[in-house]
């Protein structure tokens, strides 16, 4: 567990390896969790993968909720922490919103990116009037109240059903983080579109997406990964919109390869 100043406010990460190691992750959280999401995928990956986690802006224990930002905020928090612990280059993997942040952190820094892996998100996600919805629904309720519609995108019902102990643990993870810090990361979302940056990714890619995933649906990935030239897209069986949660071993399976291809 360490924490960094990144522009000002306090960033939560950790760093497990070398930042100079030859097979090195950085991970990028979804709305509404923390960096301890990826923890499940790491008991698959083999031990000569480096990883560095962070909890993004207005999320986990890093700060900044209490004054509004935006994409590029969180895009330059990313950058700053990398060059923060060392790192000159790096397989950048994102979850949702962490995917958007790691296609912002090609475009403004596509000397840092080795590799991209996009996991269940796209170039923009969600409709506006959704997202403004959203906003609205916790300004008035709070997190709880929009917890167990939440739940049902990221998850399956065979996980709902099979897995009660860890749903109610990443219910509580979403609906514990700040309303602030999670109205602005909706507002940045809403507010990306990097549509027409997607044909200048010049970077091996590997887009995946949970076969039953709720927020960002299979079709919306795979248009997303037909626009990326050369790009690899796959499907997790099973699996809602956290397949390092819900489905571990199949992202590690996919995952593995890609980072040790030359
Ligand atoms: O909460 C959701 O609907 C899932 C999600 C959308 C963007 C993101 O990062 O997570």
């Amino acid at each position: 567990m360490a924490f960094a100043t990144i522009n000002d406010i306090p960033v939560h990460y950790e760093l497990l390896g070398e930042p100079d190691a030859k097979n090195l992750v950085v991970f990028s959280n979804s709305l509404g969790t923390d960096f301890r999401i990826w923890l499940p995928l790491f008991d698959e990956l083999s031990e000569d993968i480096s990883v560095l986690l962070y909890d993004s802006r207005g999320h986990g224990l890093t700060g900044g909720a209490d004054k509004p930002f935006g994409m590029a905020d969180l895009v330059d928090d990313l950058i700053a922490l990398v060059e923060h612990v060392g790192i000159k280059r790096a397989v950048f993997c994102g979850l949702s919103v962490g995917g958007l942040i790691c296609q912002g952190v090609w475009q403004k820094r596509p000397d840092m990116v080795k590799k991209l892996v996009l996991c269940d998100t796209a170039a923009k996600i969600g409709a506006p009037d959704a997202w403004n919805a959203r906003i609205d629904a916790i300004a008035k309720d709070g997190l709880e109240s929009i917890a167990d519609n939440v739940m049902e995108r990221w998850f399956t019902a065979d996980f709902h059903q099979e897995r009660a102990d860890d749903l109610a643990g990443y219910r509580l993870m979403m609906s514990r983080q700040a309303v602030a810090g999670y109205s602005s990361t909706c507002a940045a979302i809403r507010d990306t579109d990097f549509t027409n940056a997607l044909a200048t990714i010049s970077v091996p890619v590997l887009c995946v997406v949970g076969d039953q995933d709720g927020s960002t649906p299979p079709e919306l990935v795979k248009a997303t990964a037909s626009a990326i030239p050369g790009a690899r897209f796959e499907t997790i069986e099973g699996c809602g919109h956290i397949p390092c949660v819900e489905q571990p071993e199949q992202l590690a399976a996919l995952l593995q390869p890609f980072l040790k291809k030359a």
